[in-house]
């Protein structure tokens, strides 16, 4: 069997108004993320994890951010796209861990169903998506509410 492993780090700006989707779910908060897609950033790092581990470039790369088509698309369609992606060349995901970095709201009450969603997505069980939230303590773009950051981490296998 084939081990890989893959990376991916994203930051959306916060703005008052938006809505705030997060995880494949909107949260219920002042401040939404800005971006040319739904700007879901932890689905964006769960995406370019996926392709950095089979070596497929980046969301960038795939959706390219100039593309109207993408103008405010559900990222779950991308996460979707990108396993296909992946399953055509025989991967399938071993598990996930991410982080958000967000000073505000609370992450925590949201992450069952966040797991619930995107388990849905990718057709893999929830218990191998783990996410989990930090603050920045204040410091920083997130610690003043700027923006909201994630990092993902995910192992897939080729038989
Ligand atoms: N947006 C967030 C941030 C944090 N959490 C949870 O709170 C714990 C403590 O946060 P620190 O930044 O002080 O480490 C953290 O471990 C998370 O469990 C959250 O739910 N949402
Ligand atoms: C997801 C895409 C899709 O247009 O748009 P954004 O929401 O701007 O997200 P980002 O992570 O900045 O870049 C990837 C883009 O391709």
């Amino acid at each position: 069997m084939r081990i890989r492993t893959g990376f991916g780090y994203d930051v959306h700006q916060l703005r008052e108004g938006l809505p705030f989707w997060l995880g494949g779910i909107q949260i219920e908060h002042t401040h939404g993320a800005l971006g040319h897609s739904d700007a879901d950033v932890l689905i964006h790092v769960i995406c370019d994890a996926l392709l950095g581990a089979a070596n497929l470039r980046d969301i960038g790369f795939h959706f390219p951010d100039t593309d109207p088509q993408y103008k405010g698309i559900d990222s779950k369609r991308l996460l979707a796209e990108v396993m296909r992606l992946l399953r055509e060349r025989g991967y399938e995901v071993g598990n996930i861990d991410s982080t958000i970095c967000l000073e505000r709201p609370k992450v925590n009450p949201h992450i069952p169903a966040m797991q619930r969603v995107l388990a849905e997505v990718m057709g893999i069980p929830e218990d191998d998506i783990s996410i989990k939230a930090t603050t920045t303590e204040k410091l920083g773009f997130v610690g003043r509410q700027e923006g909201v950051a994630a990092y993902a981490t995910v192992l897939i296998v080729r038989a």
